[in-house]
């Protein structure tokens, strides 16, 4: 039958053509687009391996989550399926990554591929966080923003914040000579104030001040829809509609209240700090430092920074700055409370190093215990356990499976931070668990034998990228993170003693308070008595003058 029907073919063809004279320049543009078709396909990337496993999902509620925190699910899954965890949802594709090695590969190694974040539609057009940088995608706008951000806050650029950083940590002190009992407040307090005064030259009212009350709203609303998933929104984006009258709209209620004080949060220390600058009443921070190179039209002034941007990147700081040290300070109380032999061994170093002084930031490299118990208490539990969501742009395999393009990922740094092969016995906080390898960094403590005793590699190394992100998305504010998170535990070892409370019958209470299921996560309140160390204490904070 096809034998008969080729020369009929054929010939129809030969009539077709114009003629003859054109078929050789006809047969050479068919060959072009039809190999290239063809090359085109081939290139394309395919499913060449299978998507990773991960657990089944109902068609109306995704993958079940008995779990509050997510990271406990996660924690579930990666024991039932492995280091990659994958599932879909309503067209949402979501890969938990489980193994630090996937997690550095893809990305820090990989680092292009996956520096986008996805658009969250609750934490974004609802709740209207367009203007964090933690939200922006790659792109014009986050390269303006971040480059803003590294200006102030990069590796070289913090320490000049320290002054200020000791100004707060003082207040602190004095604070809790006079109200122990209010030591959460009075933390939120004093990480609000560094980074108000920091970037709006604002300097916080000793009770209710507005902008530290604004800070712990917005953040509080944030952190818990942070966590991809925690609305349906997220996975049915044209939910944002639904009128917030509706019976069952409560959480677009809600939402509506949250961004109404984001953006306060947004405009009114931005719009305090520029009136300030025109009426020549300014303090020198970085709203009105950028301003003023922006109004003067300063040649040194990046072009791409305008009014915008130097907003924007300063509520970003704002917001991310004051919550998550917040965390991890209270953590610090609690082991503080948890643990006694902890305070007395940390006490000693100090004691021995300062002498009955408080701390200035050069100490720091005479401090190694305090140094490792800084990042145990990082580690210990993490004040963000899911980091932040990356999102894949294009399609990628790894492990003989597929990301597939679209794909958004969670690094579930919990898990990675009690692995108990990098970390053996990962749920103990053993204060020592990094010191020889900090001694062994250490150029000026020369101890050579550090490096040996610190075991072999991959072993309690220190968890920078768990901690504060790789690639990037990670960090840029964990400088000053770190540097006022030492001088706000060596200060408060220096001179208070915190012991358990006890019950009425006499009993000491050993507080196990529960950490909040969100993405910055907090420990739950927790009694404790915190008394100072000795008179001599007292004299010290009371002589350094605020
Ligand atoms: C203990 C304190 C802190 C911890 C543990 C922490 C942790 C993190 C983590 C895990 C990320 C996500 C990284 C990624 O996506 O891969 C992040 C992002 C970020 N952090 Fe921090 N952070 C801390 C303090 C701060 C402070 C004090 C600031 C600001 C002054 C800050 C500003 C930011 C910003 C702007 C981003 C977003 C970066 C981007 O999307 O490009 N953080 N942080």
């Amino acid at each position: 039958m096809l034998v008969h029907l080729f020369p009929t073919l054929s010939h129809a063809f030969q009539n077709w053509l114009p003629s003859n004279r054109l078929f050789l320049p006809f047969a050479i543009v068919l060959t072009a687009v039809v190999g290239k078709r063809i090359i085109n396909w081939l290139r394309a990337p395919r499913l060449l391996f299978p998507l990773p496993p991960g657990p089944p999902t109902s068609w109306l509620n995704g993958p079940a989550k008995p779990y509050e925190h997510s990271w406990r699910n996660y924690d579930v899954w990666a024991e039932e399926y492995g280091e990659l965890v994958y599932f879909s949802h309503l067209g949402n594709k979501v890969l938990v990554l489980n193994s630090y090695e996937a997690f550095i590969e893809l990305f820090e190694k990989r680092g292009e591929k996956y520096a986008s974040r996805p658009v969250r539609t609750m934490v974004v057009d609802v709740l209207g966080f367009d203007f964090m940088i933690t939200t922006m995608t790659l792109g014009e706008k986050f390269k303006r923003h971040r480059y803003l951000f590294h200006k102030y806050f990069k590796r070289l650029e913090h320490s000049k914040y320290n002054g200020a950083q000791l100004i707060q940590v003082n207040a602190f002190l004095h604070d809790l000579l006079k109200e122990p009992e209010s030591f959460r407040t009075l933390i939120h307090r004093s990480s609000a104030a560094v980074v108000l005064r920091m970037l709006y030259g604002h300097d916080v009212a000793t009770d209710g001040d507005k902008y530290v009350e604004l800070a712990a709203q917005v953040t509080a609303a944030i952190t818990k829809a942070g966590p991809f998933g925690t609305f349906k929104v997220d996975y049915i984006p044209w939910l944002r509609f639904v009128p917030s009258w509706m019976p069952g709209a409560g959480w677009k209620r809600e939402a509506l209240e949250s961004r109404k004080k984001a953006r306060q949060l947004l405009n009114e220390p931005f719009a305090q700090a520029k009136a300030d600058l025109i009426s020549g009443q300014e303090a020198i921070c970085m709203v009105t430092t950028e301003l003023e190179a922006l109004m003067n039209g300063d040649k040194n002034h990046n072009m791409n920074v305008d009014e915008e941007v130097i907003k924007n990147t300063a509520a970003t700081a704002f917001t991310a700055g004051a919550e998550t040290v917040v965390s991890i300070l209270s953590s610090f109380f609690l082991v503080l409370t948890k643990f006694p032999a902890v305070q007395q061994r940390a006490q000693e170093e100090v004691d021995r190093v300062l002498g009955g002084r408080l701390p200035t930031i050069e100490d720091r490299g005479r401090l190694p215990l305090i140094q490792s118990m800084v990042y145990e208490l990082l580690r210990w539990n993490p004040v963000t356990p899911i980091g932040l969501p990356h999102y894949a742009s294009e399609m990628d395999t790894y492990g003989g499976y597929t990301i597939p393009e679209g794909t958004t990922v969670i690094p579930n740094l919990w898990r990675m931070l009690h692995d108990p092969v990098a970390y053996p016995e990962p749920n103990t906080f053993k204060i020592d668990r990094f010191l020889n390898r900090i001694l062994a960094n250490e150029t000026h403590v020369r101890d050579k034998n550090a490096r040996e005793r610190a075991g072999p590699r991959g072993v309690n190394s220190i968890p920078d990228a768990a901690i504060f992100g790789a690639g990037r998305r990670a960090c840029p504010g964990k400088y000053i993170a770190h540097d006022f998170i030492f001088l706000m535990v060596t200060s408060v070892l220096a001179t208070f003693q915190v012991t358990r409370a006890v019950n009425e019958a006499g009993q000491e209470i050993d507080p196990n308070p529960d950490y909040t299921p969100f993405l910055g996560s907090h420990p739950g309140s927790f009694p404790c008595v915190i008394t100072p160390r000795s008179p001599e204490a007292v004299r010290l904070i009371q002589e350094n003058e605020i």
